[in-house]
């Protein structure tokens, strides 16, 4: 039987990492085989072209290709094959952040994202997408507070602003893939929302 394909999804800082090995621990006890995966990235390929992503200021287009190459070869060696296998693929991160991003945040027009998604995974969606949603200052301030920032997270207010209201236009375009989850709650009560979240998809 095929397996299920999780996303995880929300601005720099949402706190979606925090509750992947959550999600990971959950689902094993649950008797599920999980890989947890990341865009850009989760192929040898894929992290050589997420550190130029992360680190080069480049065109946007160039942008917006490399993220579908980097995608391209995630769904070949590792979303569809493992699916394929019966097991369950958790990505923090998938094409809902090419929206957010380089269309939402960067202005490419949507149309362009929706020409790549169709080429690049004409029959691949998520069976549920995790959306950490807070707002803007509630994930500035988590992310002073942990590290140094890539060239995303150095970006202004403005762009994490247009990036949270095409993701939240996602989520009500799909409804009957997205979660969005209140990510400024304790990470306690999180996890309590998305046990019962994924009790519905098993
Ligand atoms: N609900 C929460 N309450 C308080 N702190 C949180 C919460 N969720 C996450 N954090 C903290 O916020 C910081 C950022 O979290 P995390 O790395 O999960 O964000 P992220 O959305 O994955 O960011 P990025 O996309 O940049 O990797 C971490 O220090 C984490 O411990
Ligand atoms: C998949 C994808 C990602 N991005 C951006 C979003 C983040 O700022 C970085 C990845 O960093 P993370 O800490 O691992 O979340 O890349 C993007 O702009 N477009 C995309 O398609």
């Amino acid at each position: 039987m095929q397996g299920k394909f999780i996303t995880f999804e929300g601005i720099d800082g949402a706190g979606k990492s925090t509750h992947i090995g959550f999600v990971t621990d959950y689902l094993t006890s649950r008797g599920k085989q999980i890989v947890s995966s990341r865009e850009p990235g989760g192929t040898p390929l894929g992290e050589k072209l997420r550190d130029l992503l992360l680190h080069e200021k480049m065109h946007l287009e160039t942008e917006a290709l490399l993220m579908f190459a980097s995608r391209r070869e995630h769904i070949a060696q590792v979303i569809a094959p493992n699916l394929a296998a019966g097991k369950w693929v958790l990505s923090d991160r998938f094409t809902d952040a090419s929206f957010a991003y380089q269309s939402g945040g960067r202005g490419l027009p949507r149309a362009k994202m929706e020409a790549l998604e169709a080429w690049v995974h004409p029959e691949l969606q998520p069976d549920l997408t995790l959306l950490f949603d807070v707002p803007l200052e509630v994930a500035r301030q988590r992310l002073d507070a942990t590290r140094t920032l890539d060239k995303f997270e150095r970006e202004q207010a403005d762009f994490f602003a247009k990036c949270r209201a095409e993701y939240l236009r996602r989520a009500e375009q799909f409804p009957e893939r997205f979660v969005v989850v209140d990510s400024t709650r304790s990470i306690a009560d999180i996890q309590a929302s998305l046990a019962q979240v994924l009790e519905k998809l098993l």
